[in-house]
């Protein structure tokens, strides 16, 4: 025999009701025994409440009792057999009837008891158990309907009554044993106290009903019937990537669902426990779906917490003082003066000194709570011995859950490093001793983006979304967003990483998604896009949307994105940059931006910066972590130079060459930069400052490349035309190099705290001569590659392999995240 219980969503509608039709069918035909336990329509309790709520206020409630009427007639016109249609809206309307009668005498009365309230709501599952008995009859003549308040005996406490087992078990057995043939529909929700009087057992109590019945008739399996597959891995609404978790344990079940997952009322797993009667969460909707088993003896399990629940407003009260300490039965009488006065206490955290407790409740509590210990404790607060108790609000309650956890150390350690990293301020924490659960106290808005990075940091092996805004889709923007989604699948596969672009920024426009932008047809939808760049307001936002492990990008050549590094920084937001502008402007400049990522916990690469997509800035900083002294760098990290240079020779002239480099995007987006020799000097700072040197751009001793009259030109157009007049003057440095069997190369040099860069003429011995293409090559003489240096050498220049290197930082930044 099995229990199948239906909640408000799987009997609210003509819809739901039909699919309850097709699950009571198929176990029928399986010849499965059933008893089914049902809720009131969807909704329907808190109108009841809004009703007794106006009663009592004198106002007219009619019109919610027409709108009951009417939801329920509709149904059994449309699903229960002709014949008996009349005779169930008799019955349904003598409910109503009742009902009405009763609202008249709180109305006439002016008061409305706990008692009265139960009495009020029980007419919900009354009128939808009655109603479905008799819509199931067209599967099952024998289908009877069976209020709960005759074999549920509970004692008086009215909204929450204790059940009386004794009692309740051999009512349940021996009206079961007389109904052996038929298929019984129960009300869920409702029971009754020693004198007949209705009682209920607490919000969500028709799941409890099912169990009670589950267990005292011994069944094989209680079904919960809802409207989610199962119980997920955390809130869906909040966290995309929420599962529904296959099984859990009755522990794990019952936490998850004390700390706000809604998909079971709690008290419902003891008598399941206790039976070893598997709980299983199904939806009404899917029903194909496995759903979630709650039970015994499960499968070993992958990962070391089950799921994450969170209660999304809460306060908390905070009591300190002397008078605490050493006082055993301080926190007994507070918390017996709480329960007493019902006042639930969600969560605890006392400071080992003893000097304050702080305990969590729902917001409505809170000023009773506050109130009740001013009078409990006046005599303490008087003397001193307490401080006035403190209230704080907008909070929520974020716990990690799961049975493994008390076998595997470092939880915690997960925790708080995903939280950190993220810049969720933590304001209370809380173990239980179980070790079932860490809970942590944190601020509302904070919320969704703690949810989504603990849930990365503990379903790793199930996949990480990195959050990613790119201001600047020019020639290297461009090739990474489509290097990032053409790679994108394959990421998702073998290093579970979830790339999601969210927003994109040029000169003109601006575009946020946060379902992420379809990287097929971004230029259409950027171009198209209502807004107009506001560069600000993109950080601005980016910043509000509180987003977990997020990324900004700058793929530009402007000052400006570097000026919202630190700004992202401090938002817990990680940097990767191609642009050279920040990491080589003032050297306080960079130091601060360094101090605020590691301040935060956050990444700043900028791998690109020297030499494109070749490993420098990394091989310097392994060489430096490894202990090694670097003595000397030797490097050609113009790609543009180079390109010029190898290109350079026979019938080609100069002006031609340059053209060529800008056209493979090998130059800057101002090549000007390029042969003047500021992005070479920008290079060699970048690379001395990551060597552990002060040093600025007066410290850089900078040789000429080309006349100053080209480099200096007002213009780029003014440029090209200076360089087509200053062709005689290239061709002879051609000229000469050629007749000394020599190359040009502009060689950077670090050495002794000096940076040098000069224009030079090598030979064909000199390890720089053979270079082709855009190359660039550094070389490191260091205390462990002294005899032979450690040499980097490759195309430093070019939309692919810079795209690349910007994408091979981004993957980084998800790889560190715990
Ligand atoms: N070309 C190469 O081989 C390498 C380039 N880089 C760096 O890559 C960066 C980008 O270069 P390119 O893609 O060639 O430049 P680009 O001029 O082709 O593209 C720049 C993009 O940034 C946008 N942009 C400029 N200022 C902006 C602002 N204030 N706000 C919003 N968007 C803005 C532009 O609209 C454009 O979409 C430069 O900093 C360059 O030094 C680094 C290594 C190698
Ligand atoms: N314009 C630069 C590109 C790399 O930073 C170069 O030519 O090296
Ligand atoms: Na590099």
């Amino acid at each position: 025999m099995k229990i199948l219980k239906f909640g408000g969503t799987s009997v609210g509608s003509v819809e739901a009701l039909k699919a309850l039709m097709g699950i009571v069918k198929s176990n029928i035909d399986e010849q499965e025994e059933i008893v089914i336990a049902v809720s009131a329509m969807g909704g329907v309790t808190n109108q009841l409440l809004n009703m007794a709520n106006e009663a009592v206020a004198g106002n007219d409630f009619t019109p919610y009792l027409t709108d009951l009427e009417k939801r329920h007639f509709a149904v059994v016109k449309e699903l229960v057999g002709l014949q008996q249609q009349n005779q169930v809206i008799t019955k349904l309307k003598l409910y109503f009837q009742e009902l009405e009668d009763i609202l008249q005498g709180v109305a006439a009365l002016k008061e409305l008891s706990p008692k009265t309230k139960d009495t009020v709501v029980s007419f919900g599952e009354r009128s939808s158990a009655f109603m479905i008995s008799r819509i199931l009859r067209i599967i099952k003549p024998e289908t009877e309907f069976l209020d709960a308040t005759t074999i549920i005996k509970t004692d008086s406490s009215f909204g929450n009554a204790k059940v009386d087992f004794d009692q309740t078990n051999m009512l349940v057995q021996n009206y079961f044993s007389l109904n052996t043939n038929n298929l019984v529909v129960v009300t869920g929700f409702i029971a009754s106290n020693n004198l007949n009087q209705i009682t209920t057992l607490g919000r969500g109590g028709s799941d409890y009903t099912a169990a009670i019945l589950g267990a005292a008739l011994n069944v094989s399996q209680i079904e919960v019937w809802t409207d989610v597959n199962g119980m997920m891995t955390a809130d869906p609404r909040r966290v995309k990537k929420a599962f529904s978790m296959e099984e859990l344990s009755y522990t794990e079940a019952m936490e998850l669902s004390f700390f706000g997952a809604k998909v079971i009322y709690p008290p419902t797993m003891i008598p399941a426990f206790l039976k070893k009667i598997p709980i299983v969460i199904k939806n009404t909707f899917e029903p194909s779906f496995e759903g979630t088993f709650i039970k015994h003896d499960l499968k070993p399990s992958n990962t070391t917490i089950r799921g994450i629940s969170s209660v999304d407003h809460i306060s908390i009260i905070n009591i300190e003082g002397s008078g605490m300490i050493g006082k055993a039965g301080f926190s007994g009488r507070l918390f017996s003066l709480l329960s007493r006065e019902q006042v639930n206490v969600i969560l605890i955290t006392q400071s080992s000194s003893e000097h304050s407790i702080t305990f969590a409740v729902n917001p409505d509590d809170a000023l009773k709570a506050k109130e009740l210990i001013a009078n409990e404790f006046e005599l303490e607060l008087l003397a001193g011995k307490l401080e006035p108790v403190k209230i704080e609000t907008n909070l929520s309650i974020l716990a990690i859950v799961g049975e493994n956890m008390k076998k595997t150390p470092g939880i915690s350690g997960k925790l708080f490093n995903a939280l950190g990293r993220n810049g969720v301020n933590v304001v209370a924490i809380a173990q239980g001793s179980s070790e079932y659960n860490i809970s942590v106290i944190i601020y509302n808005d904070d919320l969704s983006k703690a949810l989504n990075a603990v849930h990365d940091a503990f379903f790793a092996e199930l996949q990480k979304t990195l959050n990613v805004f790119v201001v600047g889709v020019g020639n290297i923007g461009k090739e990474l967003l489509s290097q990032i989604n053409g790679h994108a699948a394959f990421l998702a596969k073998n290093n579970l990483l979830n790339i999601k672009v969210l927003g994109l920024i040029n000169t003109k426009k601006m575009l946020i998604d946060t379902n992420g932008i379809n990287l097929d047809s971004y230029q259409a939808d950027l171009a198209n896009a209502p807004e107009i760049a506001d560069l600000p307001s993109f950080v601005a936002k980016m910043k509000a949307l509180n987003l977990p492990n997020c990324v900004f990008i700058d793929n530009t050549a402007s000052p400006l994105p570097s000026k919202f590094y630190k700004e992202a920084f401090e938002a817990n937001i990680s940097v990767v940059t191609c642009n050279k502008i920040a990491n080589s402007g003032e050297y306080a400049q960079f130091a601060d931006l360094k101090n605020t990522a590691q301040k935060h916990g956050v990444d700043f690469y900028y791998e690109t910066n020297v030499g494109a997509g070749l490993p420098i800035i990394k091989t310097l900083n392994d060489l430096i972590v490894s202990g090694d002294k670097i003595s000397k760098i030797e490097a050609i990290l113009s790609g543009t130079i180079s390109f010029i240079f190898n290109n350079f020779k026979g019938e080609a002239n100069f002006h031609d060459v340059v053209k060529m480099a800008q056209e493979k995007g090998y130059t800057e987006p101002d090549p000007r930069d390029d042969l003047g020799g500021i992005d070479f000097m920008r290079k060699m700072l970048i690379l001395a400052r990551n060597a552990g040197l002060a040093l600025d751009a007066k410290d850089v001793e900078l040789g000429e490349i080309i006349p100053e009259s080209c480099s200096k030109a007002p213009s780029v157009a003014d440029f090209y035309q200076e360089l087509k007049n200053s062709n005689t003057h290239f061709e002879q440095m051609k000229n000469d190099a050629a007749e000394a069997g020599k190359v040009l190369r502009y060689i950077g040099k670090l050495e002794n705290g000096k940076v040098e860069i000069s224009m030079q003429a090598v030979g064909a011995y000199h390890p720089f001569y053979a270079l082709s293409g855009s190359d660039n090559i550094i070389a490191f003489t260091t205390d462990r590659y002294n005899e032979t240096q450690m040499v980097v050498k490759g195309p430093g220049a070019g939309a692919a392999v810079t795209a690349a290197g910007v994408f091979a930082d981004l993957v980084k930044v998800g790889a560190s995240k715990a």
